[in-house]
């Protein structure tokens, strides 16, 4: 099979042009142009095969937009090679635009005064949607959200959940190859997030779309990724399948500890607790409301031993003891603080 998505060596920069304080500096930038050139994404390649969803992660500034942006055909790579589904992006923005499906976070692609069904009406006339495959996903869509209490419903009067799992179902009308979600669930409750996360699983599954996710949220990549790809500063530092990549960190747990006694007790007891293993654990220990969490390598400290010492500083009243995050897995991976 060959991969439905391909990067090979693509670099983007942006020129800026310098600006310089003061009168003196400005009569200069008039007649001389310097630039800052920003290289915001840095020889990256990435295959990605039919029906797999990505979760395109790395910290603000990374290059996740600017990747994305070349794979929509916004922008034009600098140097190297964009190819969806056969097609160079930038160079056939229309029939590009035919294929594939976006939903840029809070941004709407619907028209605002429009009841919804209206605005489904417009996009299957401009996708040429046939009427049978038009019936055939209204009906999907029915099956898995409760979707027709919205129909009559102008988008403006819409909360931000309706409005953003109204934006997803139009992204996934046409029956693209290719939809790109960029952080689709921000600002969302946990229970629509849930509804958006079996929306776009049941998609992925039934039609075999390609889904490409960009997002901040730890909760869209437990429940969508089987893999994740993340950038940092425009490079990419990882590419791997979720299970392999617990498997690496394996070795790490959360250690969390309710000490005994009422809330201010505990509060100054965390608060020493924090301080003194500082000194010895290098990694993380945080204060969590009552608990105090602690995420250790066990191949440097056990976590039978940080309870063994937690108990000579008071008695314990509740412990849990879990396997690492994925959201402790990234920011590791964020810190470039793989083993
Ligand atoms: N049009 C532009 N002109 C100049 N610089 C840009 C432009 N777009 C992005 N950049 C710069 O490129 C770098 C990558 O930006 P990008 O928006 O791709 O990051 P991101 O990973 O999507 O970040 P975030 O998570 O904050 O959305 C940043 O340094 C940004 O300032």
């Amino acid at each position: 099979m060959k991969p439905i998505i391909s990067l090979n060596n693509v670099n983007k920069e942006f020129k800026l042009v310098k600006r310089h304080e003061g009168l003196k500096g400005s009569i200069h930038d008039l007649f001389t142009r310097e630039y800052n050139i920003i290289q915001a994404v840095n020889n990256i390649s990435i295959q990605v095969m039919p029906g797999e969803i990505v979760g395109y992660l790395g910290p603000n500034g990374a290059g996740k937009s600017t990747t994305i942006k070349m794979m929509t055909g916004v922008l034009e790579p600098t140097s190297g090679e964009v190819l969806v589904d056969n097609i160079i992006p930038y160079k056939n923005r229309t029939l590009h635009a035919q294929k594939i499906g976006v939903v840029f976070g809070q941004r709407t692609q619907l028209w605002w005064s429009l009841p919804l069904i209206e605005s489904f009406k417009i996009l299957k006339d401009i996708y040429q949607i046939s009427n049978a495959t038009y019936q055939d996903m209204m009906k999907f869509y029915e099956s898995i959200v409760d979707i027709e209490p919205l129909y009559h419903k102008p988008v403006r009067q819409m909360s931000l959940g309706q409005r953003t799992l109204s934006d997803i179902l139009a992204a996934f009308l046409h029956n693209p190859k290719v939809v790109f979600l960029d952080e689709p669930t921000i600002g969302l409750d946990v229970s629509m997030k849930s509804k958006i996360h079996d929306l776009i699983n049941a998609v992925n599954r039934e039609k075999e779309t390609t889904v490409i996710l960009t997002t901040h949220d730890i909760s869209d990549v437990d429940a969508l990724c089987k893999r994740i790809v993340i950038i940092d500063k425009g490079k990419m530092i990882y590419d791997e399948g979720i299970d392999s990549l617990k498997k690496h960190f394996g070795a790490y747990r959360t250690i969390k500890v309710k000490f005994e006694g009422d809330n201010n007790l505990r509060l100054e007891l965390n608060r020493q607790v924090v301080k003194k293993l500082q000194e010895f654990i290098s990694d993380k220990v945080t204060i969590e409301e009552d608990w105090i969490s602690i995420l250790t390598n066990e191949k440097d400290k056990s976590a039978m031993d940080i309870l063994n010492y937690l108990q000579t500083i008071h008695s314990i009243n509740d412990m849990q003891i879990l396997d690492i995050s994925t959201e402790s897995v990234i920011k590791k991976i964020y810190e470039e603080d793989i083993d």
